[in-house]
């Protein structure tokens, strides 16, 4: 059972599968995400990162297992839950007619944002957007919309923010900018955050300890300095190809037992 309810997140045994004959697409998911902290979830194409998200978000109906989010039981209490999180994924696309000011506002209506206004401004000059909020979404460049998802998934001011490649679309100088917005955001306002991300050294950065799952499961998990020391290597990316290659932390891969495992 889980209790934790001053836990951002608690999830226990999460577990979906889209086809009861096929392959389950994550399998028995545990982890306790505490408030104010950032956690990143690590894995290939297909290792279960945006459904385990599709999940924690109340967009997909888990197959098994429960989560608690900001001590609410999301399977009979998301709205309560969903009111103080919010998220940004690259596959959700803003209205492309409307401005990037009216999609703001619909955000921010939908949210019951206090002021709206002023908040859509205070995050477009945070987000150095001031200059697009007139432009149709439509319009923008991939970075633009990405910084635009940005400032929806803060306007409610979250206390749970769930990110789905935060940067993906971003050029190396603006992608800089965005993480230590990020980790300034963090530290001040006090929000949770899991992030997904393909990029090792913005997971380095910004996280306190990641999940790293294949086939849906998590098969390790750490802070990234103690991941570096187990796996014996000098970056993130070299210890995510060890895990995907399934060629073993150093200790597996001195006694041979990796190759064995493989
Ligand atoms: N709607 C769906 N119906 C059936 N299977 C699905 C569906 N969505 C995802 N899957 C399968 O579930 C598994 C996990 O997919 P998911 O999109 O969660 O992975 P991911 O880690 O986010 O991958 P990527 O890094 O490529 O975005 C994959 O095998 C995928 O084919």
């Amino acid at each position: 059972m889980i209790t934790d309810d001053n836990a951002a997140l608690a999830v226990q045994g999460l577990t979906k599968r889209y086809r009861p004959e096929g392959a389950p697409a994550v399998v028995d998911l545990s982890f306790t995400l505490p408030r104010g902290a950032t956690w990143g979830l690590l894995g290939g194409n297909g290792a279960g990162k945006t459904t385990t998200i599709a999940m924690l978000l109340g967009l997909l109906v888990p197959s098994g297992g429960r989560i608690l989010a900001l001590g609410h039981d999301m399977a009979v209490d998301r709205f309560a839950a969903l009111a103080r999180m919010n998220f940004s994924s690259p596959y959700v696309a803003l209205p492309h007619r409307l401005s990037v000011a009216e999609n703001l506002m619909v955000y921010a209506h939908l949210y019951g944002v206090p002021k709206p206004r002023q908040r859509i401004e205070e995050l477009a000059e945070q987000l150095q957007l001031t200059d697009l909020l007139k432009r149709p979404a439509g319009e923008l460049s991939a970075g633009q919309k990405t910084r635009v998802a940005l400032a929806k998934s803060l306007v409610n001011r979250p206390d749970l923010l769930l990110l789905d490649e935060p940067t993906a679309s971003l050029d190396p100088d603006t992608g800089d900018w965005v993480r230590s917005w990020l980790e300034r955001y963090r530290a001040e306002s006090g929000c949770a955050i899991l992030l997904a991300s393909h990029n090792m050294a913005e997971v380095e950065r910004l996280c306190a300890e990641v999940l790293v799952l294949r086939a849906g499961r998590v098969v390790d998990r750490g802070s990234p300095s103690a991941l570096l020391e187990r796996y014996g290597r000098d970056d993130l990316e070299e210890v995510f190809l060890d895990i995907a290659r399934e060629r073993g932390n150093a200790a597996e891969r001195a006694d041979g037992s990796a190759e064995q495992m493989a």
